[in-house]
């Protein structure tokens, strides 16, 4: 399978756009004409220099307003197609994409269209190159692909072909399925990108806010499947014009196009197998079972500070590390390790952001597999020396420095009695039964790197875009979960450092966990035995129960439970949720206590502004370090 991606979909210059595909793993490049343009070099040298990359020219493009037009427009029209064709000799690229026009003067008529475009492959064929046509979803006469494939047809040359774009086609609402009728052979390119579902017009929506497959909302999988159905064995390259990609970093954003695009392709493969021929098998999105540890890296007095944080939600020191400076803390399935070494990751992550969640261990069905598909997704593998004792458990660098380890039902699952000597502490609970969400916080920017990093490894579904109003700003959420609910992660990012989310990425040098939320099956005999327990519970305004009393049919006795406990409360359709928060420790991370009743599937975002507030009234002076 080629793999390709357009110039315009990266940020930086020529060169730097060149590298970061280069790295990336692509097959080739389509080469935006305006990134040539701008470039020094001759188109020889660029054509050179692509090729030293280890890179095909597969695509030059666009060529716009060429069809339909009358008299000297027509003219001129094919001489500068002539001087393009010129260019094209130089940088070594046969293929060029005409986009419908959008020409005030052109005129309609399918044989029209086709007669220009049979010119055209004359003149292409006698240079040896070839012309693809592309129906903009706004072209004044041509704005569906089957319009464009019947023109294609019409001017019957072996030179002249369609070129797909699954957001022009999947943007207007046409159904994928047509393409099932087009020869795989007549479509010489296909472009692929996603976008948010966004009522906008259609010009605006394709040039500012696609995305990669899989960060959008449009059914890029069903496009995909329907030109694989035809045969159709050319590249697949992605188009994306993003306002975010185009200042972000070059090496991330592709990055995430070759992980979208070996996602996706998994996914054809696997829905139509005999469409796909040509690509390794990989394993399937991982089910995660839950969440086996959650490790924090702490030292000091702040270690002393979290130790005394646990005690007090009932957690008990359950064992202690036979080699290393680590103690093990459960409640129910819960279990969180606490790292005080003085090397390692742990150490490196105390050093860089003081007490933070350094290490995520999650329960799969095989590591083995997940590490597979993780490392053919383009991640990393994370190891670091071991000590005596330690077993060594598949690991990966997730995004942002964090790592995930992956522990299964095999050998790796006796970590916990063969790393860990038993502790005697006396047995106590306050009700914690599991890890019910871990909540993340990044930039804005970041999201939909870490939203797609989740979604093609792992078999997790992302809920809609939630806006979180902060005081100082606005945080947008994004959960995204397993089918069972068993795994759930929410990503937050921030678009001002004002917000609590975005100062606590200030502070803490980048994208991290910020809260953890444990889950109870009854919330206030939790609150009550944290209460005795001296938790340091976040203290919400009485304003917030009036609100909840005028809002909800919560019984009097219920309420006054929830303001004596500070207990929040949502409910949807499917089910009521309750919520208990800390108030922030080291810094600004914070811990929630929740109890969803019936199928609730949300998180509390309505709650989420009056908990921000609270937390905020909480916030230490500036200028103390988040130890
Ligand atoms: O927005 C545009 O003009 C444009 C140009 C070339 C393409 O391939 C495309 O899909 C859109
Ligand atoms: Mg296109």
């Amino acid at each position: 399978m080629k793999t390709g991606i357009a110039t315009v979909s990266i940020s930086g210059n020529l060169e730097e756009k060149i590298e970061a595909i280069a790295a990336a793993g692509f097959t080739g490049i389509e080469i935006f004409e305006q990134d040539f343009i701008a470039d020094l070099r001759s188109p020889k040298a660029v054509g050179q220099r692509i090729r030293d990359a280890g890179l095909e020219v597969m695509l030059f493009q666009p060529f716009r307003d060429f069809e339909g037009l009358p008299g000297p427009l027509r003219a001129k029209a094919f001489d500068r197609a002539e001087r393009k064709f010129d260019v094209m000799q130089q940088l070594g690229c046969d293929l060029v994409l005409v986009c419908s026009s959008v020409h005030p003067e052109a005129l309609g008529g399918i044989d029209r269209a086709a007669a220009d475009f049979a010119e055209l492959g004359d003149r292409a064929a006698a240079r040896g190159l070839r012309v693809g046509y592309e129906a903009l979803a706004w072209g004044r006469y041509v704005n569906d692909h089957r319009d464009a494939w019947e023109i294609v047809r019409r001017a019957d040359h072996p030179n002249v072909g369609l070129i797909l774009d699954s957001f022009h086609t999947l943007g207007r609402g046409i159904d994928p399925e047509t393409i099932r009728r087009i020869p795989g052979d007549k479509i010489f390119f296909v472009q692929l990108a996603d976008a948010p579902a966004i009522e906008m017009d259609l010009l605006y929506w394709s040039r500012h806010f696609r995305n990669m497959p899989g960060e959008g909302d449009l059914q890029v999988t069903d496009f995909m499947r329907a030109v694989m159905a035809t045969g159709y064995s050319g590249p697949i390259s992605l188009e994306i014009f993003n306002d975010q990609f185009r200042g972000g970093s070059p090496g991330t954003i592709a990055q995430d196009g070759h992980r979208s695009l070996i996602a996706l392709m998994d996914d054809v493969r696997r829905a139509e197998p005999e469409a796909v021929p040509d690509l390794p098998l990989l394993p399937a999105p991982i089910p995660v079972q839950d969440t086996a540890f959650v490790e924090f890296a702490a030292q000091g007095e702040a270690l002393a500070r979290l130790e005394q944080l646990l005690d007090s939600l009932g957690f008990r020191r359950a064992g202690r590390h036979v080699s290393k400076a680590v103690t093990l803390w459960e409640q129910g399935g819960i279990r969180i390790v606490l790292n005080a070494e003085q090397t390692g990751h742990a150490a490196n992550a105390w050093n860089a952001r003081g007490t933070t969640v350094c290490d995520i261990g999650l329960t799969v069905g095989s590591a083995h597999d997940t590490v597979t598909r993780a490392t053919a997704l383009g991640a990393k593998l994370f190891s670091q020396p071991l000590g005596p004792g330690e077993l060594p458990i598949p690991a990966i660098r997730g995004l942002g420095g964090s790592v995930l380890h992956f522990i299964d039902d095999g050998s790796l699952s006796e970590v916990w009695d063969v790393e860990f000597l038993p502790e005697t502490s006396v047995e106590q609970n306050a009700g914690l039964t599991r890890i019910d969400h871990i909540a993340q916080t990044m930039t804005y920017d970041e999201m939909l790197s870490w939203s797609l990093f989740y979604t093609t490894l792992f078999d997790m579904a992302k809920a809609p875009m939630v806006d979180v109003v902060d005081p100082d700003g606005l945080v947008r959420s994004r959960a995204i979960a397993s089918p069972s609910g068993d795994f759930r992660i929410t990503l937050n990012g921030a678009e001002t450092h004002r917000t609590l989310a975005g100062s606590f990425l200030a502070e803490g040098f980048g994208a991290t966990v910020q809260h953890v939320a444990l889950a109870t099956d009854d919330i206030f005999s939790t609150a009550e035995a944290l209460r005795l327990r001296g938790f340091p519970a976040l203290e919400m305004s009485p304003n917030y129960f009036d609100d909840l009393a005028a809002r909800f049919d919560l019984d009097a006795e219920t309420l006054d439970l929830m303001r004596r406990y500070n207990i929040l409360y949502d409910a949807d359709d499917k089910g009521e949720f309750f919520q208990l928060y800390s108030q922030p420790f080291a810094g600004q991370m914070f811990l929630e206590i929740v109890e969803r009743r019936g199928g609730y599937e949300g998180y509390g975002a309505p709650n989420a502004p009056f908990r921000i507030a609270a937390l905020k009234r909480l916030q230490r002076p500036k200028g103390i370090p988040a130890t």
